[in-house]
């Protein structure tokens, strides 16, 4: 692929544009550095010709002092320019850090699924890094170069003009043989952090699961897939560095012809045409200095070899667009909502369909249990109308809109999904509860836990409210988690509550709490219940039963209870003679 200066020019000008300010300050910096190295070795040129002229101490002392003076502000100059890159560097990829992961929370789930976290890491994080360079110095490094190289060529013309033509072709011609190697290299560089991400995303995986590869025998097999994804990064790295080796080798060339020409062409002048040692001096000196911005352009576009590539797939991320639609419309007014799913089917792979036309309808205010066993439905059913997929074919409205017409903003404030698994956040425990919406002042968080009977326990924390989860040990059990998850949609209040019952046995008294946290939310909201125990969809307005996708029963639940046939009253018997209560999983 030919790398495009569109490319880069749309990246600086993106996340440069906050730091004008600095980059004009580092443009000058560069500008007075390149100054001094043009104008150095003609002090030494005049230093040489007044001491073989045999000009008076005094005056040699003085070019002198002016040269080590300016070889110290020199210093000073590159100093100030190295810390003023670093800083640029650092806020513009951190700019970018922070562009990449928004754009990636907000892909699809088919986007997440494919992609493991390693992987995902190494895309955000490495990619990333590898640009640091290309915001804090390379470019610049690269242009000042060539303005230097452009300064030594006018000085060499000012010398002797043939001397300054035959330097100018020279520099052409290297320019464009490491341009044409550089633009070989990308490829294998691309290649080599695709690999390398593919590698850190397995490795995620196998560590995530070291338990199960432990306990099932499979550590030779983990290890063989390790060994060998490791060989196809080593191979295809070997290629990449390899590139780089053939380029180092040919700039080495370049710079000692150049050091040859100027050494003959020095001796030319001097025996010919009765150039001073100065002169000769500064052919030398600027020959050198030429090359020492070449042999930097190589080293740069090495790096920016790698950086090309890192821009490729920085590039391909931001172009990797959701495939839900963020629709414009939003919900108006709060309470609870209506819920419709009208002839809803879902297929997660082309041609195996997950739910079935599925149509039912919740009122506002009601409460919808679902029952069905493991694989049924019930979780795909949700992520639906979370909006987190579109559907295969047929619709939901939330509120009597479209969901595919809503913001997905407006999805987001207006419900609440509680999974088994509550996510913690290491924070305090108010961001916890606020998720870091600082509009709740904390009387309406203590209310709120007052409510749920929390308010003993927060109060047994001596830091209270901003006691930090997850850090210094202080953790929550899950009966715990799942309290914090209702506090946080008390103090939300959305329009549609999704509950995902706890599987998991909780104490009694944890669980007589959960029972009152759920009567608060299911006056609030309009609930869908997510069940495993048969206990949980009594306060249910209406129950679906889902099998294979299907929805084998739907009904009002005092109707089913009436319905002795119905599947909900033969589980009530069965549970009533003891059988179970505990229904699925
Ligand atoms: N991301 C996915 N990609 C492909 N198939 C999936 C995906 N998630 C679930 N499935 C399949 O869809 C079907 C329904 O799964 P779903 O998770 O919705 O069931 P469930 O009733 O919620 O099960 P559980 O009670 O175990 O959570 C299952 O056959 C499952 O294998």
């Amino acid at each position: 692929m030919k790398i495009r200066f569109k490319e880069y020019f749309s990246l600086f000008s993106k996340y440069l544009k906050s730091q004008w300010k600095s980059v004009i300050v580092l443009v000058t910096i560069v500008l007075v550095n390149i100054g001094i190295q043009i104008i150095n070795p003609q002090i030494m040129k005049v230093f040489l010709d007044k001491a073989v002229e045999g000009e008076a101490l005094k005056s040699l002392i003085g070019v002198a002092g002016i040269f080590i003076g300016l070889s110290f502000i020199q210093q000073i100059v590159t100093i100030l320019e190295t810390y003023t890159c670093q800083n640029i560097g650092w806020r513009a990829t951190n700019e970018l850090r922070e562009d990449l992961i928004a754009h990636c929370i907000n892909l699809d789930m088919d986007f997440h699924k494919t992609k493991q976290p390693g992987e995902m890491i190494e895309r955000v994080d490495g990619d990333v890094n590898m640009l640091f360079e290309f915001f804090s110095s390379l470019v610049l490094d690269i242009l000042s170069n060539l303005i230097l190289i452009i300064g030594i060529l006018v000085m060499f013309i000012f010398v002797n003009p043939v001397i300054g033509g035959i330097f100018t072709v020279y520099t052409i011609i290297s320019l464009v043989v490491i341009r044409k190697y550089q633009l070989a290299g990308v490829k294998p560089w691309e290649r080599a952090y695709e690999a390398e991400g593919k590698f850190w995303g397995m490795m995620d995986e196998e560590l995530t699961n070291i338990e199960d590869i432990k306990s099932s025998g499979a550590v030779n097999y983990a290890i063989h897939k390790y060994l060998m994804r490791l060989k196809n990064v080593f191979h295809i790295k070997k290629k990449a560095t390899m590139l780089g080796f053939k380029m180092w080798n040919l700039s080495t060339f370049i710079e000692t012809s150049g050091i040859f020409i100027a050494l003959v062409s020095g001796l030319y002048l001097w025996k010919y045409q009765g150039a001073s040692i100065g002169t000769i001096y500064l052919i030398y000196e600027y020959t050198k200095r030429i090359n020492n911005p070449l042999g930097m352009i190589r080293r740069r576009l090495g790096v920016l070899q790698k950086a090309e590539a890192s821009i490729l797939r920085v590039k391909e991320l931001f172009e990797m667009k959701s495939s839900i639609k963020d629709g414009d419309m939003e919900l108006e007014g709060n309470g609870p909502l209506d819920v419709e799913i009208k002839n809803l089917s879902f297929e997660y792979t082309q041609g195996i369909a997950v739910l079935k036309e599925l149509s039912i309808n919740i009122k506002r205010g009601k409460v919808l249990g679902i029952l069905g066993r493991t694989g049924s439905g019930k979780t795909t059913l949700v992520r639906l109308l979370s909006k987190l997929y579109e559907p295969t074919e047929g619709k939901i409205l939330l509120g009597g809109v479209p969901l595919n017409e809503l913001s997905n903003d407006s999805v987001k404030n207006n419900m609440a999904y509680v999974t088994q698994d509550v996510h913690i956040y290491t924070s305090t425990i108010r961001d916890n509860l606020t998720l870091f919406d600082s509009s709740y002042n904390d009387d309406e968080i203590m209310s709120v836990l007052e409510e749920l009977g929390l308010d003993e326990w927060i109060k047994s924390f001596p830091q209270g409210l901003d006691t930090v989860l997850n850090t210094s040990g202080v953790g929550l059990s899950a009966g715990e988690a799942q309290l914090l998850a209702f506090a946080r949609i008390l103090l939300k209040k959305p329009g549609l509550v999704i509950l995902d019952e706890a599987s998991s046995r909780i104490d009694s008294i944890t669980e007589k709490i959960m029972e009152k946290a759920i009567d608060k939310i299911t006056d609030n909201s309009t609930c869908i219940i997510i069940a495993h125990r048969l206990s949980t969809v009594k306060r249910a307005d209406s129950i679906l039963v889902l099998e294979e996708g299907k929805a084998v029963e739907i009904g009002a639940r005092e109707e089913l209870i009436k319905d002795k046939e119905s599947r909900y009253s033969k589980l009530l018997q069965e549970s009533m003679k003891g059988h179970h209560e505990l229904l699925v999983n």
